[in-house]
């Protein structure tokens, strides 16, 4: 094979995720990339996250484009993904995951700990207002989405260079003390030196598969065995699939979609142990339920067994009804 079609959202964030994969699917053998963007509904909507309905929006029309046959291989953020796998599509590799810590940036070098009283946080997660709440009950948290450097440039007073985010209305510049995001995202952007805080996982857990990409592919590529199929395999990494394997689990149990206020985070140990730690917040982050379960995991049954385990240790605590997802109050965002 003398090369692959790579897919890819067009955003800043995608495009980059994408170029480190088609690179290191060229290093291992698969030859050259042809990259192809693909516009998603979740790109163009504009409106509150929560409102969009279902999960999935930044990933659909890539995965079209897959089964439709026009790319070989999508690259997607994997915490974006639905826990179900579509019919026809495979995760061919998930590579070795980067820091899954979410990250403040605050105005004046400001943590958790030194924002003034009332101070205002963007997030359009309720996963991270909840818990930021948990820590901090006096600050104000506000719905905000946009792409990474969107969002940023509503912290007061940073300078970003140039302005790569013509698609959000300027008057919001500047209007909040911080807010929160996915470090990963950060450093793959090379946009670090913003970050005031890394925030330990112990006060916020990551959404599941926050910081990994996972790599897909039409079903019935796994049927050939060339230079494209081993590159692609060669890229998976063990550890992360199994971790991110029991994260997914754990919400497909507890939920199905992604924007409940749930956190998940499976760290591998020695020897095949893997502990899985999650939580629960009610949406207002005045109740939480945090949990840690670990145990043998060599396969991804393994991890699914974990995941569901431990899902099942918080629904009998009552979290459903906590978060809000509980079948009298259907999906919350
Ligand atoms: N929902 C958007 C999204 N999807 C993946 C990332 C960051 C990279 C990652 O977690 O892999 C982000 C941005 C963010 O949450 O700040």
């Amino acid at each position: 094979m003398s090369g692959f079609r790579i897919g890819t959202r067009g955003s800043a964030l995608a495009t980059t995720q994408t170029g480190h994969v088609a690179e290191a699917l060229r290093r291992a053998g698969a030859g050259e990339a042809q990259t192809i963007i693909v516009k998603t509904e979740g790109d163009v909507v504009t409106g509150s996250l929560a409102s969009l309905g279902g999960t999935g929006v930044f990933a659909a029309a890539l995965r079209q484009r897959v089964l439709d046959g026009e790319v070989d291989v999508a690259v997607h953020s994997l915490k974006d993904l639905p826990v179900l796998q579509p019919e026809g599509l495979s995760i061919a590799a998930i590579p070795a995951r980067v820091d899954v810590r979410d990250v403040l940036v605050a105005r004046d070098g400001l943590t958790l700990d030194t924002l003034p009283t009332g101070s205002v946080v963007g997030t359009g997660s309720p996963r991270r207002a909840a818990q930021l709440l948990a820590a901090r009950p006096d600050l104000k948290v506000k719905d905000i989405r946009g792409n990474v450097p969107t969002r940023l440039r509503r912290v007061k007073g940073l300078e970003l260079e140039h302005d790569d985010s013509a698609s959000v209305g300027r008057e919001h510049a500047g209007d909040l003390d911080a807010v929160v995001l996915a470090g990963a995202g950060l450093d793959r952007l090379g946009l670090e030196r913003f970050i005031t805080e890394r925030i330990d996982p112990m006060v916020m857990l990551p959404a599941p598969g926050q910081g990994a990409l996972a790599v897909e592919v039409a079903t019935g590529t796994f049927a050939r065995d060339d230079e494209f199929t081993r590159a692609l395999a060669s890229l998976d990494d063990d550890a992360t699939r199994l971790a991110v394997t029991a994260e997914r689990a754990l919400l497909n149990r507890l939920e199905g979609g992604c924007a409940a206020p749930l956190g998940a985070l499976g760290l591998p140990g020695r020897a095949g142990f893997l502990r899985l730690d999650a939580v629960a917040v009610s949406p207002d982050g005045s109740r939480m339920l945090r949990r840690s379960l670990g145990g043998e995991v060599l396969f991804e049954a393994d991890a699914v067994a974990l995941g569901h385990a431990l899902a099942d240790e918080l629904l009998g605590l009552g979290a459903a009804g906590l978060m809000g997802t509980g079948p009298a109050e259907g999906g919350a965002k």
